[in-house]
């Protein structure tokens, strides 16, 4: 989310933020789905306006379509019209001033709650905020949202002992609230959290809208009692139209004309989705018109504008490339040396299994050996090569790449290195190999980053992690087979041999063989093994002189391949949004 706001002015009015008629069909087969049925309200400055209603109601889509996150595109249509101040608003206009807290959280493990919200406010905040302002807005908000005991402790996860999850949701709040946003969306900001929790979140918007001025609009689900009376306003939805809207009180009156009153002992917000679900669809038409007559001004609240608050000019440029870099880089490297447990088993794991495997073929480049055969020396270098890719691969394949970089990160040459120098350091001496110990480090590098680069493709074209994995063996295997050791290139039909061009490992595989089998490394060898080691150059199309050619390819295949990835994935965004 991305809101530019200029420093905050004083005695600017409050803003309107309305919609006419949103609906939105999709197209199911034959079918037209109605989602949302021409839904009108209105979000008054300086309010909490709770969105809720039976799961598949269509909360989570109208808050998209407010958003400016979902328009007609393939076999979405959306009508009607939002309006800022009585303006229409939609798009890049709409979505830059909407500050939109997910369901998900979004932190950083190891960040603690203060670098959260500094982080947040060192990247977005505009150029014309000087560092002592932008700390000066982090304390602010660590006070306004009752984060200052916990402000210094990490946000943790499954791992890492962190904050409690209401304090994690105030922070999720935070890191958007920093922006000092006209609109804040919140989806299910409660969810997961104990009712006190919860009461403490919501408390938190209030104070704020209430003295920034901003519009919150926020589903919710299942609140308590103490909760659901923090909110200002609600509006309700049942199979996506609109059942009520309008002040809380007027919800409790007009569903008591309807003769459906909440008794004096139940949570208001249980009993409507109580009779919601219980009540027959023609029932609930009844009982809709019955408490629109009973209080009209409810489905229509006023917007009374005379209320002037703190508020501020949505305009200034973001922070500069250089102090975003400067954030992410610092924020990069306190999550690989504080995720301890990660970082130790990013280190011990390679080594010891690299150990392992290396025993396996142990002394097999020794040629003095009387046990000596080229397949087995060939085989050695081959198995750690193949380690290396699916070293490299596997984790951006488990995580989905939508919340991973797609370029490069700061760390990710970095630790692909010092992964190369930790399974050579065990692989190398045990295997007793020949080549130089420094090109294999380099050739286990590149190919490394650009099997990531391939693994980073496949996830950003399949449609979830699970997806990805099972088209894994589909990328993965080919590269097995045009590496030469399981069948050489010569063997392999010639109408087929292109395919191995696209092979990263190929190409590692190729160059570690002129590294171990170059004229140099075996020119004392007996004349019987020089041939073999020859024989095995020649069957593979190697070229011992085009070394540069084969580092270019791999290069070329990681240049290409997250030029690829951008493109999926900005498909995939725009399909979103
Ligand atoms: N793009 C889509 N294609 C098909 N159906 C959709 C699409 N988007 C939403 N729906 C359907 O619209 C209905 C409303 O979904 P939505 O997620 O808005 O409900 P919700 O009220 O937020 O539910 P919950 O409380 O369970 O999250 C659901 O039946 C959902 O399956």
């Amino acid at each position: 989310m991305s809101i530019a706001p200029e420093k905050m002015e004083e005695g600017q009015k409050l803003s309107n933020f309305s919609w006419e008629s949103v609906s939105m069909n999709v197209k199911v087969g034959k079918q037209d789905k109605k989602i949302l049925d021409g839904i009108s309200g209105t979000l008054r400055g300086g309010e909490v306006c709770a969105l809720m209603g039976p799961s598949g109601a269509g909360k989570t889509s109208l808050l998209n379509v407010l958003a400016g996150r979902v328009r007609s595109r393939g076999n979405v249509k959306v009508d009607g019209s939002i309006l800022l101040d009585n303006l229409p608003i939609s798009g890049s206009a709409l979505r830059k001033r909407i500050a939109y807290v997910m369901q998900q959280d979004i932190l950083t493990p190891t960040q603690t709650v203060r670098e959260s919200l500094w982080f947040s406010a060192n990247l977005r905040l505009p150029k014309s905020y000087s560092r002592k302002e932008k700390e000066e807005l982090v304390e602010k908000t660590l006070k306004e949202l009752g984060l200052e005991k916990c402000a210094d402790t990490y946000i943790g996860d499954d791992m890492i002992r962190g904050v409690s999850g209401g304090e994690k949701k105030r922070t999720c709040v935070g890191i958007e609230l920093i922006m000092k946003p006209k609109l804040i969306f919140l989806d299910e900001p409660t969810s997961g959290l104990d009712s006190y929790a919860a009461h403490n979140v919501v408390m938190r918007l209030k104070d704020m809208a209430a003295h920034d001025g901003c519009n919150v609009l926020c589903t919710i689900h299942q609140p308590s009692s103490e909760v659901f009376h923090q909110f200002n306003s609600v509006m309700v939805l049942r199979s996506g139209k609109r059942f009520y809207f309008g002040p809380l009180s007027g919800l409790s009156t007009s569903l008591h004309a309807a003769g459906k009153g909440c008794p004096n002992e139940f949570n208001l917000a249980d009993h409507v989705m109580f009779v919601l679900q219980t009540e027959s669809s023609e029932a609930l038409d009844k009982i809709e018109m019955q408490m629109q007559e009973a209080t009209p001004a409810s489905q229509h609240p006023e917007m009374p504008h005379d209320k002037s608050v703190m508020t501020m000019k949505l305009e200034g440029a973001h922070a500069g490339f250089f102090t975003q870099l400067a954030a992410l880089t610092k924020r990069e490297f306190q999550n690989v040396y504080r995720d301890k447990a990660g970082l130790i088993a990013s280190i011990l794991v390679p080594l010891i299994l690299n150990v392992f495997f290396a025993l396996i073929f142990f002394q097999v480049g020794n040629i003095d050996r009387s046990e000596w055969t080229a397949q087995a020396h060939f085989g050695g270098m081959t198995q750690v090569a193949i380690g290396g890719m699916f070293g490299a691969a596997q984790p951006l394949l488990l995580k989905f790449p939508l919340d991973r970089g797609i370029f490069l990160r700061e760390y990710e040459l970095p630790q692909s290195f010092l992964n190369a120098c930790i399974t050579w350091g065990a692989a190398y001496f045990i295997m007793g190999l020949q080549g130089s110990f420094i090109m294999y480090v380099l050739i286990f590098w590149i190919t490394g980053v650009a099997a990531a680069s391939t693994a980073l493709l496949v996830g950003c074209l399949a449609a979830n992690p699970e997806v990805a994995q099972q088209a894994a063996p589909a990328v993965f295997v080919p590269q097995l087979l045009f590496a030469g050791f399981f069948i050489q290139s010569e063997q392999i039909p010639v109408w087929l041999r292109w395919a191995q061009y696209l092979c990263a490992l190929k190409y590692g595989m190729n160059l570690n063989i002129m590294n171990e089998f170059g004229t140099d490394v075996i020119q004392d060898w007996p004349v019987q093994k020089q041939a073999m080691v020859s024989g095995l150059i020649e069957n593979n199309n190697i070229n011992p002189d085009h070394g540069w050619l084969y580092a270019g390819v791999l290069i070329g295949i990681i240049v290409v391949v997250r030029l690829l990835s951008v493109v999926a994935l900005a498909k995939r965004a725009a399909a979103f949004f």
